[in-house]
């Protein structure tokens, strides 16, 4: 057997081939299918890019208008899934509630047909339909409100926000909030969407698939860090704490939230559009200070850790986007998650086509032959 060296993290090791999406962290670039991020950020809807990445083109009128049509009703929760959802404790976070409920799907859809196209449709409709209804749903049901009923005359961004708190949005803000689905659906061999490989890898049911990703996703390294960004620009509060704040980061080697990545040696491409997103935002509906700490912390980041190849992930600016829409901090990682549900989709079909289970190796580093010391003894 071939014998490899160990790279932590597992940086820069295939772990699968793949023609779902492509990145050049050098130069910055960012294709789903071939088709630049930027021109689908202009073009496309969440829903076209959720089609494109799982069944690989682009589709025709008909075929967008029917997948839409599905999705859209496909919307409402069994009312056991609310009954179980009431019962999680108000205080608790809402990617926990997301992640349990994603798993209780699996209880009423475990049938596993992994070879059937309509079984695999059904699922990919079915899971990218109720997951904004169930992350809605908590967020109502913690505050001790009734969810509010999907409404199937507005489109999939729309009634999101209108599930939120019953007011139809601003179409302007309705627009937005989609291309942040489409900046956030997918990403290459991200932890979460590895997570999603793995499990799918056991030909388990799509709904474990989704929740190991959702578990995945929210730590503060990977997703979790949106909500984290805006935290600490609360805690920096003011342009001139921002050196300060930098500087001591670096001398007690703490992570600036929001900046770095794995793949990108650049600005993430994605965090340059999502800062014109928030611009037309406050130009709209007024200036968010916290953007001009934001700026600051971009340029001071650049001067001290510009050199390593540090600079904003999509992260950064996805918080002061959904913070200008008045959605609350610890639902941007559960956002994250209704668009990045597509990709793992898109995965989990890719990796059903030519599945083989995940079994890495591991560098043993313990002890041999060792006797068993008695409890008294020990
Ligand atoms: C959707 C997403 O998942 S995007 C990423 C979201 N996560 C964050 O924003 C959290 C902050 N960023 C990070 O923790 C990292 O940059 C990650 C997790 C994104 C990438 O991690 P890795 O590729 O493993 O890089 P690693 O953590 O080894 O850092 C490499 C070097 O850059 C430094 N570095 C990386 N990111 C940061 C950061 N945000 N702040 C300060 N220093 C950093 C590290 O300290 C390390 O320095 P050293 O070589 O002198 O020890
Ligand atoms: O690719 C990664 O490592 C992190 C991720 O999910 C993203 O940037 O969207």
């Amino acid at each position: 057997m071939m014998v490899c060296e160990y790279k932590p993290g597992l940086e820069g090791i295939p772990a699968a081939q793949s023609s779902i999406s492509y990145v050049d962290g050098q130069k910055g670039i960012l294709e789903y299918r071939g088709i630049r991020i930027e021109e689908l950020a202009e073009k496309s809807t969440f829903l076209e890019t959720a089609y494109l990445l799982i069944w690989g083109e682009l589709p025709s009128n008909e075929e967008l208008k029917a997948f839409e049509h599905e999705v859209r009703y496909h919307r409402r929760i069994k009312y056991r899934i609310r009954d179980m959802m009431k019962c999680f404790p108000e205080s608790g976070h809402p990617m926990d509630a997301l992640q349990a409920s994603a798993a209780a799907l699996g209880l009423f859809y475990s049938l596993r047909d992994l070879h059937n196209p309509a079984y695999i449709r059904d699922s990919v409709v079915r899971l990218i339909a109720t997951i904004p209804t169930m992350v809605a749903a908590f967020q109502l049901m913690r505050k001790g409100n009734d969810p509010i009923r999907p409404r199937d005359d507005l489109d999939y961004s729309a009634n999101f926000l209108y599930m939120l708190d019953e007011k139809e949005p601003d179409p302007l803000m309705a627009r937005i909030f989609d291309i942040c689905l489409i900046l956030q659906v997918e990403h290459t061999m991200n932890a979460s969407t590895f997570s999603a490989r793995v499990t799918a890898s056991t030909l388990t049911d799509p709904y474990a698939v989704v929740a190991s990703a959702v578990g995945t996703l929210g730590g503060p390294l990977h997703g979790g860090a949106n909500e984290e960004v805006i935290q600490m620009l609360e805690k920096i509060g003011s342009v001139e704490n921002v050196r300060p704040y930098i500087e001591d980061c670096l001398q007690t080697k703490s992570k600036i939230m929001g900046f770095g990545h794995r793949v990108y040696k650049v600005k993430d491409p994605r965090a340059t559009i999502l800062q014109g997103l928030a611009e037309q935002l406050f130009e709209k509906f007024g200036h968010d200070k916290f953007y001009d700490i934001a700026l600051e912390m971009e340029r001071v980041v650049e001067e001290k850790l510009g050199s390593k190849g540090i600079y904003p992930n999509i992260d950064f600016y996805s918080g002061l986007v959904y913070r200008k829409m008045g959605i609350p901090t610890d639902l941007f990682t559960p956002i994250f998650a209704i668009a990045r549900v597509a990709g793992w989709l898109a995965h989990w079909k890719e990796q059903l086509a030519e599945n083989r289970i995940f079994r890495p190796t591991q560098v043993y580093n313990g002890l041999h032959e060792v006797t068993y010391t008695p409890i008294d003894k020990r």
